[in-house]
């Protein structure tokens, strides 16, 4: 069986048994796993034999260029692509262990424990207490409810400077703290995960740095995962990065591929596989 195999250090190999290939011994069992993952839109195969652990506690980024399948794989990973019809997902994804799609698996559960922060800062048009309190509400959280708003608030950086104005709109603020405000709606209902397809690219600079160092702080209680195309960003923020590409077969068509996983010291150091050079050096993509 050709297969692909991305282990801390492991570049893109085909033909690797994947049975011989173990999680990185610094970081105990992968929380998420994700074992010769395909992604199906119709027909087209738009992501092939992804094979990568998301360790517990740890920024995880993928780059790559346009097309390769970044967005596709980080929707597999909260069963958002069941939401995308014709959208189907072959291989495995373990979640603590757990395979994430066994049919006795919820995915409106599975989205509660790995939340996910998206490319345009999406407000509700409510307060911005409601839009913090919304997933509390509505999954029936127990406890303070003023207390569990502030408390997601300042997680997410960003009570000081809405506190007086919990009820104005959350559409009232800036691109930057509309964006910190929907990473607060995200942490109130208490997730495991949190998945960031291109959180700061409608962000200006400084927005983006508040981002980044709050990225660093969620890190200390949360499992990130973050799609970029900022390599920088990912550079700057991540622990392990995932480099995708996107190849082309004989008959034409444009598959995403995993090509190389490494720590992202590593990875942006020295890489394993041409490709990976190539791009992070900027000769192509
Ligand atoms: N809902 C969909 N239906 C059909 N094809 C899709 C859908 N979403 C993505 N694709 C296709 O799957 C492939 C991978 O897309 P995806 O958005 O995951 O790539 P990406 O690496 O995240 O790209 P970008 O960096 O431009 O956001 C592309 O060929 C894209 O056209």
């Amino acid at each position: 069986m050709s297969n692909t195999t991305h282990r801390p250090g492991v570049q893109i190999a085909h033909d690797v048994d994947l049975a011989k290939t173990s999680a990185p011994a610094e970081t105990g069992p992968p929380l998420i796993d994700l074992n010769d993952v395909s992604v199906f839109y119709g027909s087209f195969e738009a992501v092939r034999n992804t094979t990568m652990p998301v360790a517990h506690n740890k920024i995880t980024a993928m780059i790559g260029p346009s097309g390769c399948g970044k967005s596709t794989i980080l929707r597999c990973l909260n069963r958002m692509n069941d939401l995308v019809p014709g959208a189907r997902v072959t291989g495995k994804i373990t979640y603590q262990g757990q395979d994430l799609y066994a049919s006795d698996v919820d995915a409106i559960q599975v989205r509660r424990r790995i939340g996910m922060v998206f490319q345009k800062p999406n407000p509700f048009p409510k307060s911005i207490f409601d839009n913090v309190a919304y997933g509390i509400r509505i999954n029936k959280i127990k406890g303070n409810l003023n207390d569990m708003v502030e408390q997601a608030l300042r997680g997410a950086a960003l009570w000081d400077e809405v506190k007086d104005k919990l009820k104005m709109s959350g559409l009232a603020l800036s691109g930057g703290q509309q964006q910190r405000l929907c990473i607060a709606r995200t942490i109130a209902v208490k997730p495991d995960v949190i998945l960031m397809d291109e959180p700061c690219s409608a962000l200006d600079p400084i927005a983006t740095a508040k981002i980044e160092d709050l990225m660093h702080e969620l890190a200390e209680q949360y499992t990130i995962v973050i799609v970029t195309h900022n390599m920088q960003q990912a550079a700057r923020v991540s622990d392990y990065t995932s480099f995708f590409t996107a190849e082309v077969d004989d008959k034409g068509v444009r598959h995403g591929r995993l090509v190389e996983f490494d720590a992202t010291n590593t990875l942006f150091t020295s890489p394993s596989d041409k490709r990976t050079e190539d791009y992070i050096t900027g000769r192509f993509g």
